[in-house]
């Protein structure tokens, strides 16, 4: 705390020096003030640093703001832009206006030329703060783009390059993620979009850096055989037993079989044991369809619609876009739907957004609700949380929460505190624990005549027309936590006067969540009121509770009591869970990075060495290399070679014509090496003949040692993405899956580049070459 209170103390010094040119800005003409951006760049280029211009870029950008949108950033807006700069967390309370905000450090950093980029948690916010901002830093002389296209179509490398290099970028976490992993597909220079990543602020930093560390973007590529599998293992996993088959441990959202159940699958599958190298599939699978069945619930993690399964995001309600979601998690959850099952596909890329920051040169974050992490945070990301005072005091009642036995008591206590602000003429955000829930609030809401609106997954489409209504006198608006992060309801006439937004929750929710929602009201210094209404059988509660507390709540239900619950006991054991939830995600979170370190590693080594080879004019040599590994690998399967078997190995990997061995060839390794090595020159010379010039050659060898270092590091990943899966029960013998897990992945990593060799000599001598209409290189690679 002292440190924080010292901390403030020098960002108040720097604040002083932007207020001291205010009167010296707002003096300015227009184009004075226009010209500022020029005379910035050239002070950068003359050797001073982001720093020492930022009093004046900030009071440039802080007036520029004033003149476009008639909004003049606050003195605590400009202290928050002083930590982002800093590359800092700034906490600031929700409403107290974060887009603004971000507009000084995105412009100074920006004026760098090397781009600065603004990750918003959904693609609404990202259009909108950009909409709303662009004039802005166009009159400054910026550029701004929105990081994905707004229509269907697929964007061009030109397009994405266009977005990519303009100053300043809004974009989406999840459309960068993808966006990096498709740039370093590319099997060219001209497919490539990004340049460096350099300065980034992250909104909402907490829902972006930790509610969704654990969870990959991935991209699939070629399907691979589709496994029946997963009908099996559904099928098996519905005779199981609670307890005696299995165990669920909610706190830790883990379900294993146990002994017993391991027996069962044993019988089951028929092998005589589910440890072995060869049934690790059915295990994997047993182990995928469990999780389907007693982890993931239908309404709260995947909506079945239309006949296909769709993820939501648990921290934000939304569906999830992309395949996001673990290697074959997805197929369990359609086998227990019965829906019909989506190809399988092979995981051709894939980063988390922990990895994908640590590309930034300087990375910040802003959240109304990071302290509680700021741990966290600067362990893993050396971020500090500065905690930023609200301009006006926040005069908000956040009720204590009533608590209720069941579903049905709550949800009647809840809607009937909502009709009587309702008649009272106040807005009301009646937030639902499930899109199930929703659909279930708005039917009694209608039984009981009263028009509402509807925001939930289904209707993302309406978003923003919904907010737009939603601080009208008298409006009423269900919907699932999507309303969370970054909504902003603005109040209507005459709603000030009768105590704002009435914020209405009915599902008991993580503490960060519930912070969220509660502040959609009291914005600005407006009135406004928060009330939670939970019940003991809430899914968060009913996942995370102990033995204990399922007792009392069975003795409760006997005494069917339709009171709010009082005891201070169950308060203290309700306050005890959630931070033994936080625990624990904590360090699930603290895993997944230290797997990920392996990867990231890994990811970098294999990036660079594309690149190398994207950039390498004359390929010859590593191609020789390439050969010369293959080769090798391949003579080494076997101690004793005769002709016999070496026109076996060549009809498989050097050549489909008959082979015609010379009558003097000697058998010895190092003879047979000279001789193939001889024979893929040959080889090589001849596919040289078809084409018209070098570059084409080298262009062929390129792609023929890209697709054989591609389809190598897939395999990699899909390795890994089930090894996580494949340690654990060998974790359980005691010894530590997270160094198991990095030991087994560094030894695959090796033995990826073995691979990639003898891949390289398939590629390069089965391959069919031919020059289409306009000359252009066709490789087939069989
Ligand atoms: N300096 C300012 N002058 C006038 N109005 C402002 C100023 N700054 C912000 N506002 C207004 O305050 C409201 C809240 O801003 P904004 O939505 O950016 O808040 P936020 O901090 O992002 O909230 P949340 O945490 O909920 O996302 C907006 O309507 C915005 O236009």
């Amino acid at each position: 705390m002292v440190y924080d209170s010292y901390r403030l103390v020098k960002i108040k010094r720097i604040l002083h020096k932007v207020n001291a040119l205010t009167s010296q800005m707002r003096a300015m003409s227009d184009e004075e003030l226009q010209s500022q951006t020029q005379i910035l760049k050239s002070e950068l280029a003359n050797g001073k640093t982001v720093n020492d211009i930022l009093p004046r870029a900030f009071a440039t950008i802080r007036e520029a703001d004033y003149r476009i949108l008639g909004m003049f950033p606050y003195d605590v807006q400009v202290m928050g832009a002083i930590v982002l700069n800093q590359g800092n967390i700034a906490e600031m309370k929700t409403g107290e206006g974060k887009t603004l905000t971000a507009t000084m450090p995105l412009y100074l950093n920006a004026l760098t030329s090397k781009g600065a980029m603004l990750l918003t948690p959904n693609d609404y916010l990202a259009q909108r703060d950009k909409e709303q901002l662009q004039p802005v830093y166009e009159w400054l002389g910026l550029t701004v783009s929105l990081g994905f296209s707004t229509d269907d179509q697929k964007a061009t490398p030109e397009i994405k390059r266009s977005w990519y290099n303009a100053d300043i970028t809004y974009t989406t976490a999840s459309s960068l993620a993808f966006d990096y992993l498709f740039n370093n597909l590319a099997t060219r220079r001209e497919d490539q979009y990004l340049r460096p990543f350099n300065y980034v602020i992250i909104d909402e930093v907490d829902a972006i850096l930790l509610d969704e560390a654990t969870s990959p973007f991935v991209v699939s590529s070629r399907p691979t055989v589709q496994s029946n599998l997963y009908g099996l293992a559904d099928e098996f996993v519905h005779t199981l037993q609670p307890k005696i088959d299995y165990k669920l441990n909610e706190d830790q959202n883990a379900v294993w079989l146990t002994l017993h159940g391991i027996r069962q699958a044993q019988r089951f599958f028929r092998v005589p044991d589910l440890f072995t190298n060869e049934t690790r599939e059915i295990y994997r699978h047993i182990a995928l369809a469990l999780r389907a069945h007693f982890i993931m619930k239908n309404g709260h993690d995947y909506l079945v619609s239309e006949g296909e399964v769709v993820l939501l995001d648990e921290a934000n309600g939304r569906l999830k876009k992309g395949v996001k979601v673990n290697t074959g998690l997805h197929q369990a959850i359609e086998a227990k739907e019965h829906v019909d099952l989506t190809p399988n596909q092979q995981v051709a890329a894939s980063i988390t957004f922990p990895s994908l920051f640590g590309l930034f040169n300087k990375i910040s974050g802003m959240s109304g609700t990071a302290k509680s992490d700021e741990h966290e945070f600067f362990e893993v990301y050396k971020m500090r949380v500065i905690q930023i005072p609200t301009r006006r005091p926040v005069i908000r009642h956040d009720y204590p929460e009533e608590i209720y036995v069941t579903t049905r008591q709550k949800l009647i206590q809840a809607l009937d505190e909502a009709i009587t602000l309702h008649k009272a003429g106040r807005p009301i955000l009646l937030v639902a624990g499930s899109v199930e829930n929703s659909e279930i609030i708005s039917e009694l809401l209608l039984d009981r005549g009263i028009p509402h609106n509807v925001l939930n997954a289904f209707n993302i489409a309406r978003e923003a027309a919904i907010i737009k209504d939603a601080g009208q006198k008298g409006a009423v608006t269900v919907a699932t936590n999507m309303a969370g992060r970054g909504t902003d309801i603005k109040l209507g006439s005459g709603v000030k006067e009768i105590g704002g937004l009435a914020v209405i929750g009915t599902e008991m929710l993580p503490t960060r969540v519930k912070l969220q929602l509660a502040g959609r009201a009291g914005r600005q210094g407006d009135p406004g009121s928060s009330k939670f209404y939970i019940s003991l059988e809430d899914s968060y509660l009913a996942q995370n509770s102990t033995k204990r507390f399922k007792n009392y709540y069975r003795h409760l239900q006997k005494r069917s009591t339709n009171r709010a619950l009082k005891n201070p006991r169950l308060k203290m054991s309700i306050m005890m869970l959630k931070d033994r939830v936080a625990a624990n995600q904590q360090m699930s979170r603290s895993n997944v990075n230290k797997n990920e370190a392996a990867l990231k590693i890994q990811r970098r080594d294999l990036y660079q060495r594309r690149d190398q080879l994207m950039d390498n004019p004359h390929l010859e040599k590593v191609v020789g290399k390439w050969l010369h590994r293959g080769i090798s690998l391949y003579l080494a399967s076997k101690k004793q070679w005769d002709a016999q078997d070496l026109r076996r190995l060549m009809n498989q990997h050097f050549t489909y014509e008959v082979v015609e061995l010379p009558t003097d060839l000697e058998y010895s390794i190092t003879s047979l090496q000279a001789y193939l090595e001889q024979f893929c020159q040959t080889t090589l010379k001849k596919h040289a003949q078809k084409l018209v010039n070098r570059q084409q050659l080298n262009q062929f060898y390129r792609t023929a040692l890209l697709n054989a270092l591609d389809s190598s590091w897939m395999d990699q990943m899909d390795y890994l993405s089930k090894l996580t899966a494949r340690v654990q029960p060998w974790g359980n013998a005691q010894r530590n899956p997270n160094f198991l897990y990095q030991e087994k992945a560094y030894q695959a990593f090796e033995k990826m580049f073995d691979h990639a060799a003898q891949k390289t000599v398939d590629n390069l001598m089965l391959s069919n070459i031919s020059l289409n209409d306009d000359n252009n290189l066709v490789v087939h690679f069989n």
